[in-house]
This record gives C-alpha cells, sequence and structure tokens, in this order.
C-alpha cells in the first residue's frame, strides 16, 4: 500500500472515531502516525527518485508575491483560504500541504500572488523535508510572512530565522554597504569611511585569503561585521522584506496580544475569529511599498481601473519604468510626461524620464510625434501668416527635428 493511500486509511478512522476523553490518545497517535508518513512522503519528494518537487514551479502572478513561511500546522493554509478565497486544505495534523498552492488577494486595485507552502522543520536548510524547495520559493518572493503559533514557544522565530539564513535569505536586513571591486594586480587596498566595531584589517585581509581574493579594493561604508563580508563576498544573498505574523491570539489573553503586536515587524491575527486580517493587508502593503500608477490619455480622464504597479525593488518607480511597463518602445518614443500627484511639485508638473513616481499618482505620456505636432499647432495660432500648406509642411518633417 502507498504512502497516500495508507494516509486515506487513517484519516478515514480518525473520522469513524468519536472525539471524546476515552479516545484522545488513540486519536492523537492517529495522527502522529499521519505526520510520520507525511514526513516520509516528503523526503522521498527531495532525495528519491523523480522527486521534481511537484507544484513548486508556480509562474510568476500579479503585481507581487508574497510567501507564508512557517513551521507545521500554524495556520499558513486556514490563512491562504481566508486571505484569497482559494481553498487549501486546513487540518489538525502536521504537513497538511505538500505542495504549493498560490491564491490572489485583490488589494488597492494591484492584485498580489500569496503562496501557500509545506510547514517547515529545523533542519530545513539542510534538506530536511522540502525545506530547500520551500526555502526557494521565500527568495523569489517580494516579502515573506512568516506564520507563527502564537500559543508556541517565541524561540520558533529565531530557529526559522536561522534555518532561512542559512541558505542566503536575508530577513528585513539591507544589503551590507562594502564595496568590493577585484583586481588582477596591486594587492588588497582596505578602507573605510566610519569607525569599525567589529571588524578590523587583519581579519578581513583573512577572509579575503581564505576566498583567495589576493588583489581588491575593499571599502566600508558602514559598520559591518564579518558575516556581511563574507555575504558580499559570496553575492548570492536575498534582501527580503518580513512580517512576523502572529496566529491564533483567540488562545491569548489581551496583555499577551498586546505584547506581542508591540514588536517590530508583527502583526498579531487569529484566523479563526478574523481579528486583524484588515490590519495584516494593511501592514503588508506599507511593507511592500508598491506604487500605482493611472494613466490618461490626452484630454480623457484617467483610468482609475488598472494601475500600472511599479516597485522600488523590482524595476525601479521612474516615469521611464512605467513607460516599459506599457510597452516597450514606449520609454523611446516620449518626449516627456505630465505627472498629477503627490510626486508632482505643480500639478501637472512636465517631468522627463528620470522623475520619480509616487503611489496614485496620473501620468499622461506625450509621445516625440504629438508633441511636435502640437508644437506646430501652437506655432501656427500665434502667427496668423503662416500657411496651411507650410505647417502641413512642418508637421510632416517635424518628427525627424525632435
Ligand atoms: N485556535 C486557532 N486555531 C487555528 C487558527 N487558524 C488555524 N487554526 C488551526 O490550526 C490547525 C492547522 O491549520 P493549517 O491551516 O492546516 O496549518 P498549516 O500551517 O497550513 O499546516 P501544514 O500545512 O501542515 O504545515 C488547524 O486545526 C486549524 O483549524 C486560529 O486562528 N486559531
Ligand atoms: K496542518
Ligand atoms: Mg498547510
Amino acid at each position: 500500500m502507498g504512502i497516500l493511500e495508507r494516509i486515506k486509511d487513517i484519516e478515514l478512522e480518525m473520522a469513524r472515531t468519536q472525539k471524546n476523553k476515552a479516545t484522545e490518545g488513540h486519536l492523537g497517535k492517529l495522527k502522529a502516525q499521519i505526520a510520520k508518513l507525511r514526513s516520509q512522503l516528503l523526503e522521498a519528494g527531495t532525495s528519491g527518485s523523480g522527486g521534481k518537487g511537484e507544484g513548486f514551479e508556480v509562474s510568476r502572478f500579479g503585481h507581487a508575491r508574497v510567501a507564508l513561511i512557517g513551521f507545521p500546522s500554524v495556520g499558513k493554509s486556514t490563512l491562504l483560504t481566508q486571505l484569497t478565497g482559494t481553498d487549501s486544505e486546513s487540518a489538525a495534523y502536521e504537513f497538511t500541504t505538500l505542495t504549493c498552492i498560490p491564491g490572489v488577494i485583490h488589494y488597492n486595485d494591484a492584485k498580489i500572488q500569496l503562496l501557500d507552502l509545506p510547514g517547515i522543520i529545523e533542519g530545513a536548510s539542510q534538506g530536511k523535508g522540502r525545506g530547500r524547495q520551500v526555502i526557494a520559493v521565500a527568495k523569489s518572493s517580494d516579502l515573506v510572512l512568516m506564520v507563527l503559533d502564537a500559543t508556541k514557544p517565541h524561540s520558533h522565530r529565531e530557529i526559522l530565522t536561522r534555518e532561512l539564513e542559512t541558505v542566503g535569505l536575508r530577513l528585513n536586513q539591507h544589503p551590507p554597504d562594502i564595496s568590493l571591486i577585484k583586481k588582477k594586480t596591486g594587492g588588497i587596498t582596505f578602507s573605510a569611511t566610519c569607525e569599525l566595531t567589529h571588524v578590523d584589517e587583519r581579519v578581513v585581509y583573512q577572509i579575503l585569503h581564505e576566498y583567495k581574493i589576493h588583489n581588491a579594493d575593499v571599502l566600508f561604508r558602514g559598520d559591518h561585521t564579518v558575516d556581511e563580508l563574507i555575504d558580499v563576498i559570496e553575492g548570492n544573498r536575498k534582501y527580503v522584506p518580513c512580517l512576523y505574523v502572529f496566529n491564533k491570539i483567540d488562545m491569548l489573553c489581551i496583555e499577551e496580544v498586546d505584547e506581542i503586536a508591540r514588536r517590530e515587524n508583527t502583526v498579531p491575527i487569529s484566523c479563526y475569529m478574523e481579528l486583524n486580517l484588515d490590519g495584516l493587508l494593511a501592514r503588508m502593503w506599507e511593507t511592500m511599498s508598491l506604487v500605482r500608477v493611472y494613466t490618461k490619455k490626452r484630454g480623457g480622464k484617467p483610468d482609475f481601473d488598472e494601475p500600472v504597479v511599479l516597485s522600488a525593488d523590482r524595476g525601479g518607480t521612474r516615469v521611464e519604468n512605467f513607460c516599459n511597463h506599457l510597452h516597450r518602445d514606449l520609454a523611446k518614443d516620449m518626449m516627456y510626461a505630465w505627472v498629477w500627484g503627490a510626486s508632482a511639485r505643480h500639478t501637472p508638473q512636465r517631468c522627463g524620464k528620470e522623475h520619480d513616481l509616487h503611489d496614485e499618482d496620473v501620468v499622461q505620456v506625450v509621445k516625440k510625434k504629438k508633441a511636435a505636432v502640437g508644437e506646430a499647432i501652437g506655432r501656427f495660432r500665434q502667427g496668423p501668416k503662416d500657411e496651411p500648406a507650410r505647417i502641413a509642411d512642418r508637421v510632416k518633417k517635424a518628427p525627424l527635428k525632435t
């Protein structure tokens, strides 16, 4: 009998068993059996033959991607179902979810892809369970929601953070401001623009030596650590913002919830009682700093239905990035843009490609040809002596001139 069938059998037996004091032990044993079988299944997924990580090849969708990471049975699937309406199986035993299940959150006119994932355990980074695959998905995300069970030891947060760190994922950290320029000759030059309290020149040399780097210019622009230097040398680290979501606060007293709510980057919620789910969405939105830009055609009203969504981390928020979202050639064809909104000094402001857009700005792109025609017509209006034939001629030539 296959593992899945054995799990199904045990589930059936659980369903048949009445829940009371006398059967508690028996039910517990059955749950443990399921959990063990499910971990076996997970192990097989990574080490066994043909373990390609079924379901993990979920393609990107929407304006941003958010991954749910956490120990088993903290309520990741329950949360996905609540926030997206996509049904992801949730149950009282561990490793209910075995693959990556995508859902979509519609928020502030943007579409955010939310990914439910199998629970990860200590040792995940060493390949336990589907840990590596799960962490790979986390690395591809714009935001990690680390879901924690508020009734369990809060040290789980640190254990999980360590697992993610081991494989190069840095949560709520900025890339270190260290510049490392490798050279062919000249030895190592080391300098810093501030006082260093964690490393000294000797340590830096030793680390570089370890990596067989003998010629390089190293500049510390911040008081960084050895680990951060190693991150820069390795070069494959991923820096992702993270919110710590403490679920099941319905099981806590108000003082405990209050204490959790005060911590940095932390959001207490209850899926059962639908507590603070709106607050969570607002924090997610804030943390991702997405910028919605509405398009406007000449003489028309802005299109407030479908914004172009830009992100400072992915692509950038300049007018040029906005153009690239609309059409491949638009940035090239653009003469200037009219911008209404928070980023404009006066409205509308005439801006170039470098202008940085803010959330909820409205942009009208004026193309080179159109601008030339407009100018020609303007000149025609000013100078009544101009003959129509000459205007037509000028319009024809105009695109070449600009
Ligand atoms: N008390 C309480 N229980 C909850 C809450 N949310 C989820 N649960 C319960 O927690 C258990 C686990 O929920 P799941 O959604 O399956 O958890 P998961 O993190 O997806 O678990 P795996 O897929 O096994 O990793 C289920 O019995 C849920 O009913 C909550 O807000 N409060
Ligand atoms: K579960
Ligand atoms: Mg689940």
